[in-house]
């Protein structure tokens, strides 16, 4: 397991090993015990996978609100996208500024993203899926987003002057300043 800081200390590229063989490759996509040896330590308790059929479809940015925060390890189990996190911690030094990171099941790269980060990502290619494990379970009455193109918030997407493709909830998202509260987080989960 290969583990890098990002510009955002807190956000790591986890890029787990891969025993390839004339049949193709087996990988251990998560260990507890591996990231525990990291010094890792997170109880998922809910994987998720979406499939997005076009490229250009941008998912985000969203978060859930205390006391359901999740912390989530974003993989890409086919195509490739690129992954973005972004500070909203009150308080936090790098509060509003964000990293972005390619993941492809071709580099195998994985995010790991604190409670208390948005979370979003854009396609960049055809039937990407996207798969990660969150430390806390579905709360729709926590479940929050903000505007993936918030000028506060400057995101590069790489869309080259393309028009994502957006839910409607993202397409209506609010400003990350319309947000009335200001999350406090506990340390991630
Ligand atoms: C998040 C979630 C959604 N749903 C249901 C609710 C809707 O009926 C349907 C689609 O939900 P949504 O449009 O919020 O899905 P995404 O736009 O992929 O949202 C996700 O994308 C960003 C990038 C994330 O990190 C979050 O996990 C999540 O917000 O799935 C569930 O049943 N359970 C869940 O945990």
């Amino acid at each position: 397991m290969q583990i890098k800081e990002t510009r955002l200390p807190e956000v790591l590229i986890l890029t787990p090993a891969r025993h390839g063989d004339a049949r193709g490759f087996f990988s251990e996509s998560w260990n507890a015990q591996t990231l525990a040896a990291a010094g890792i330590h997170h109880h998922f308790v809910q994987d998720n996978h979406s499939l997005s059929k076009a490229p250009n479809t941008l998912r985000g940015l969203h978060f859930q609100t205390p006391p359901h925060a999740q912390t989530k390890l974003v993989r890409c189990g086919r195509g490739a996208l690129y992954d973005v996190a972004v500070d909203i911690r009150h308080g936090s030094p790098n509060f509003g500024k964000w990293v972005g990171v390619e993941l492809s099941f071709e580099n195998g790269h994985q995010l790991l993203i604190p409670a208390g980060f948005m979370h979003g990502f854009i396609t960049r290619a055809p039937m990407t899926e996207i798969i990660y494990k969150c430390t806390d379970t579905y709360a729709p009455e926590c479940d929050a987003a903000v505007r993936w193109d918030d000028p506060a918030l400057n995101i590069d997407w790489g869309l080259e002057g393309k028009t994502p493709i957006l839910s409607d909830k993202d397409a209506k998202a609010p400003l990350l300043s319309e947000h009335a509260a200001h999350f406090t987080w506990e340390s991630a989960a």
